[in-house]
């Protein structure tokens, strides 16, 4: 896909004719330098944006022919997505538990608490994110991300607000989601991430190196 941004009457091509394939099961890593078009490539792969041209496809359906309204659906339904700040993931006035509740509600489908324990966070379950450490708001954050079986999971620069130690936790984190089937991409400068995923694409300008 490639894409440009518009401002002040001037043109930035942030991706170049890029393209990429996250497999199911797998991380993928998207690394390079600051401004490289990581977090624009990971909107278009979330159906937050949409390229100028190119398409994305999630799970086999073509998401860039769909209407706005459709698009948004695929989003709910199908894509979750972890912000860098784990406060910006989460909602104050709900426990960890009914967290996952409303997801799974959001996305049609059973719920299973089975990830809490998958992701170490079976006795907080009862918690509010202002009683969870960092890490743990963000493991609550991919917690509520993969709820329901979405077809991926997708994260931008998810430890840059953490510790070392609260960064690997997260990272096996991931592997725990990629274990048990989920896709994972996600942006990172983190060298703890980079080196848990399966697959890295490195971006330099806007192209895939
Ligand atoms: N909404 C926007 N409007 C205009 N330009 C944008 C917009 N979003 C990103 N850009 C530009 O597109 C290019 C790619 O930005 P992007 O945020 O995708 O890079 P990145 O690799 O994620 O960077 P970082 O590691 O600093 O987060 C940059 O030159 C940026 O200034």
């Amino acid at each position: 896909m490639t894409h440009s941004y518009r401002t002040a009457g001037r043109s930035l091509t942030a991706l170049h004719e890029v393209s990429i394939a996250a497999a199911r099961g797998r991380i993928t890593a998207l690394v390079g330098p600051s401004g490289s078009g990581k977090s624009t490539l990971l909107r278009m792969l979330a159906c937050l944006e949409r390229p100028d041209e190119g398409r994305v496809e999630v799970g086999g359906t073509d998401v860039t022919a769909l209407s706005a309204r459709a698009r948004r659906a695929v989003r709910r339904r199908r894509i979750g997505y972890v912000f860098q700040n784990p406060v910006d993931n989460l909602l104050d006035y709900l426990t960890v538990q009914e967290h996952l509740e409303l997801a799974a509600k959001m996305r049609g489908s059973g719920l299973s608490l089975s990830l809490l324990d998958r992701l170490g966070l079976d006795d907080r379950r009862g918690h509010r994110p202002r009683q969870l450490s960092g890490g743990e708001q963000q493991r609550t954050a991919l917690a509520f991300a993969a709820v329901g079986d979405p077809d991926a999971v997708l994260a931008d620069e998810p430890t840059a607000q953490l510790d070392r130690s609260s960064a690997g936790l997260v990272a096996e984190a991931f592997r725990a989601l990629a274990e048990a089937g989920q896709t994972v991409v996600v942006a990172t400068h983190d060298p703890v991430l980079a080196e848990a995923a399966d697959d890295v694409v490195e971006l330099v300008d806007g192209r895939v190196r």
